[in-house]
């Protein structure tokens, strides 16, 4: 299984390569060179194993000779095994036709936790037989910070620095962040967005010198094997709802169009998804641009919903390489207009691809609230704003296909928003109930490349 780079210009790796590189040298992202298939036989098989053996079954063609059956079956129990819930990524049903996957069970409270517990464990396992060390560096709006601090606090081998934007997630996510007591961990607040943080990543992958100097690994969905972790609970959802004697939908409260893009690769491998349907809040550049192919960039607007809150959407690259037949060439031209021009349109034609597996919809800050207040009286079931917009989306695609909305986070991780939408703060589970009372450590950092670079080489363990 090799990787290839959505630029076209960048060498391709193995799987254990790609995942310890991130981003690819040409700016672009890796994707599987092919994408492996699983027959109708393949798939009926999977119906009523336990999640990790689901997770072995869709993830092992994608990861070559990087382990072996038997270490990757261990890695993969060890990464579930804190989760708490023994199905790891349950169904409830919301409705007659409507089904809300909670994937908020593992350590952070977020479906992050899946792709990243599996990602700490490949680490370490990767680099304890290299001997190397490396430096990761992420971009987070709240919850991919705090899973990837959890997933690699105190790991001899790896330092973690994680940029969020300042003042811009809830208390909670920045408590994960800034609480952990370990010296391998560095909570660092920038001035800006989390764009403005997502960008200065990648210009960090984009500096060679520094790259290679500190030996740079990121671990936001740039890196393929979070997309990957991700692609398990389309199948174990949809199997458990009947695939593949009949098809299923999903609703994805999207930002960054990673846990999306996991949805569309497993309809890729061969499992009947009718649509994939995509849930925005007020920032809405991927409902606008899948209704009018504009990919224009406006400023971020902070909302209820601050997972969300992003403008420039890393993963959608890697939908436009097929949607351009994969064409690098002509990803790279986008990408470079989005640089210098701010956006970019897709073709009438594109469009159409894209309209055959997505459609998407967006939720204001109000109708999220309400959303919430509905659930919680009508559904027996507290949402965080996140899953709620994927809640109201979803029920404005609902049709004869079994709607599976994913739910992203734990009502806990916003307790304003949700205190909000029902009177009630929804409590932190147990083993986090002591989180205000922790102290924080955290380093206000500007939106500057050079110093965030500096910082990071002062602070590193060699
Ligand atoms: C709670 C929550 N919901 C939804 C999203 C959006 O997911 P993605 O960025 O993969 O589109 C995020 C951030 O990634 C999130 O943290
Ligand atoms: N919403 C995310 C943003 C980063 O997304 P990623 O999937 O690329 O890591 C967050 O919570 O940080």
């Amino acid at each position: 299984m090799r990787y290839i780079s959505t630029r076209g210009q960048a060498p391709d790796l193995t799987f254990e390569q790609a995942m310890l590189t991130g981003l690819a040298r040409d700016g672009g992202l890796y994707v599987p060179a092919e994408v492996p298939q699983m027959s109708t036989a393949d798939i009926a098989a999977l119906a009523g194993l336990p999640y990790e053996e689901i997770a072995f079954r869709v993830m092992r063609p994608f990861i070559g000779d990087t382990f072996t059956d038997e270490v990757f079956a261990d890695l993969i129990a060890k990464a579930y095994a804190g989760f708490g819930h023994d199905a790891r990524a349950p169904l409830k049903q919301l409705g007659p036709n409507h089904f809300l996957l909670e994937l908020f069970h593992g350590p952070t409270l977020a479906f992050k936790d899946f792709a990243m517990q599996l990602i700490g464990q490949m680490f370490q396992e990767a680099l304890s037989r290299s001997g190397e060390r490396v430096t990761i560096v992420g971009a987070t709006s709240g919850d991919t910070g705090s899973a990837a601090i959890e997933a690699f606090r105190g790991l001899d081998a790896v330092d973690v620095f994680i940029l969020y934007p300042h003042g811009r997630v809830s208390e909670v996510q920045r408590r994960q962040m800034t609480t952990p007591v370990e010296d391998n961990v560095h909570a660092l607040a920038i001035d800006g967005t989390f764009d403005d943080a997502q960008a200065r990543l990648k210009d960090m992958f984009n500096d060679f010198d520094f790259r290679d100097g500190v030996r740079l690994a990121g671990v936001n969905s740039i890196n393929w094997a979070r997309v990957l972790a991700q692609v398990v609970y389309y199948f174990s959802s949809a199997v458990a709802l009947g695939a593949p004697h009949r098809a299923v939908s999903f609703t994805v409260p999207t930002g960054n169009f990673g846990d999306i893009f996991a949805g569309y690769i497993a309809k890729r491998m061969g499992l009947p998804i009718d649509r994939l349907v995509v849930a925005t809040n007020q920032n809405d550049i991927l409902h606008r641009c899948l209704t009018t192919g504009g990919y224009v960039t406006d400023a971020v607007i902070p909302s209820i919903s601050p997972s969300m809150d992003i403008q420039v959407s890393s993963n959608f690259e890697r939908l436009l390489f097929d949607a351009y037949d994969r064409d690098g060439a002509a990803v790279a031209a986008l990408m470079d207009e989005l640089k210098t021009q701010g956006g970019f349109h897709v073709s009438q034609g594109t469009l159409d691809r894209l309209a055959a597996d997505f459609a998407s919809g967006r939720a204001s800050e109000d109708e999220t609230l309400s959303t919430i207040t509905r659930a919680r009286d009508h559904m027996n079931e507290l949402l965080c704003p996140h899953s709620a917009i994927g809640v109201k989306v979803a029920e404005e695609h609902l049709d004869d296909a079994p709607m599976i909305t994913l739910a992203t986070a734990h009502p806990a991780k916003f307790p304003d928003a949700v205190e909000k939408a029902t009177g009630t703060r929804p409590p932190l589970p147990h083993r986090m109930a002591d989180l205000y009372e922790r102290s924080e450590r955290v380093t206000e950092v500007p939106n500057d490349l050079g110093a965030l670079e500096d910082l990071i080489r002062e602070r590193i363990h060699t």
